[in-house]
C-alpha cells in the first residue's frame, strides 16, 4: 500500500469520471472531472465511498487499479474540463503520485482536493493545487479523536490560504460540535454540508440545518449529485 512499493509513477485508483459538476462546497456546480483514488486511513459510520477502502465489505482486487500517471492523466485531459477535483479515500495518502500527476496535467487546469485533514500537505502539492476542501470528522464518525483531529495538520492546511472546512452535520446538534472544535483550532471558513446519500433526506437535513448555519455567519453547502442522481457511484 506504499507509494514506495508502488512507485509515485502510479497511482491506485477507485474512479475516474466526469464530465460532471463539482457537488459539494466551494466550487459548488463547477463544471470538472473526478479522480477518486483508493485507501482511507479512517472509517467514518456514515462513509458514502466504502468501496474505497473497506476491505470488509468489498474487494480491493475488483474496486482498485494501479495505473501509471500518464494514463490518468490523458482520461482527464479527454474530458475537457476546467476544473479536476481530486477526492477518494484519501487522496493524500499517495501524494508522489499525485506530484507525479501534476507534472502530466495542462497549465491551466485548476486542482481542488478533497481530504480528511489528518495527513499534511507536501509543498510540491500545496503549489499546483487551487483548493483544498478539509473535512475534519465529528464525534458522529464514530472514532477517537486523536484519529480523526489532528491539530497541527488542519493549521497546516489553514496556512497554505487555500483551504475551506467542511463539516458533514447531520442535524443541528452537530453545529455545538462545530463551534467548539473551530473556535479551539482557529480554523477558518466553515461550510456546513449534511450527510446523506437520498435526496429527500438531504434536502430535509439542509432545511433543518439552514437556520443555524446562518445564525453562526458560516457557509451552507448541498450536496448537488446527491439531489439529482441520488446514491449513484461515479456521477
Ligand atoms: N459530483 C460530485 N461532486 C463531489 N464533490 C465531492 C465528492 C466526493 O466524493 O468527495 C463528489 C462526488 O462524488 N461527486
Ligand atoms: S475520511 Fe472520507 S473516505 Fe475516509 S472513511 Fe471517512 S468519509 Fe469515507
Ligand atoms: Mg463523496
Amino acid at each position: 500500500m506504499s507509494e514506495r512499493r508502488f512507485g509515485a509513477q502510479k497511482l491506485i485508483v477507485s474512479e475516474i469520471f466526469g464530465p460532471t459538476f463539482q457537488g459539494e462546497g466551494y466550487s459548488l456546480g463547477r463544471r470538472c472531472g473526478f479522480l477518486r483514488l483508493g485507501h482511507c486511513n479512517l472509517a467514518c459510520s456514515w462513509c458514502d465511498t466504502p468501496y474505497t477502502w473497506d476491505w470488509h465489505r468489498f474487494s480491493p482486487e475488483s474496486e482498485l487499479s494501479r495505473l501509471d500517471v500518464t494514463e490518468v492523466a490523458a482520461r482527464i485531459e479527454n474530458m475537457a474540463v476546467p476544473l479536476l477535483v481530486i477526492s477518494g479515500g484519501e487522496p493524500m495518502l499517495q501524494q508522489a503520485g499525485l506530484v507525479s500527476l501534476f507534472a502530466h496535467l495542462p497549465p491551466g487546469l485548476a486542482v481542488e482536493i478533497e481530504t480528511n485533514g489528518t495527513v499534511a500537505p507536501e509543498p510540491a502539492v500545496t503549489e499546483r493545487v487551487s483548493r483544498f476542501t478539509v473535512s475534519p470528522k465529528l464525534t458522529h464518525a464514530a472514532m477517537s479523536r486523536q484519529r480523526r483531529i489532528r491539530p497541527a495538520v488542519l493549521h497546516a492546511f489553514a496556512a497554505t490560504d487555500k483551504a475551506t472546512f467542511k463539516f458533514v452535520a447531520a442535524s443541528p446538534y452537530d453545529l455545538d460540535e462545530i463551534e467548539t472544535l473551530t473556535r479551539e483550532l482557529d480554523l477558518p471558513d466553515v461550510y456546513v454540508m449534511p450527510e446523506g446519500r437520498d435526496p429527500d433526506q438531504l434536502m430535509e437535513r439542509m432545511r433543518a440545518l439552514a437556520p443555524a448555519v446562518q445564525e453562526r455567519s458560516w457557509s451552507l453547502t448541498t450536496r448537488l449529485h446527491v439531489l439529482l442522481w441520488g446514491d449513484r457511484r461515479a456521477v
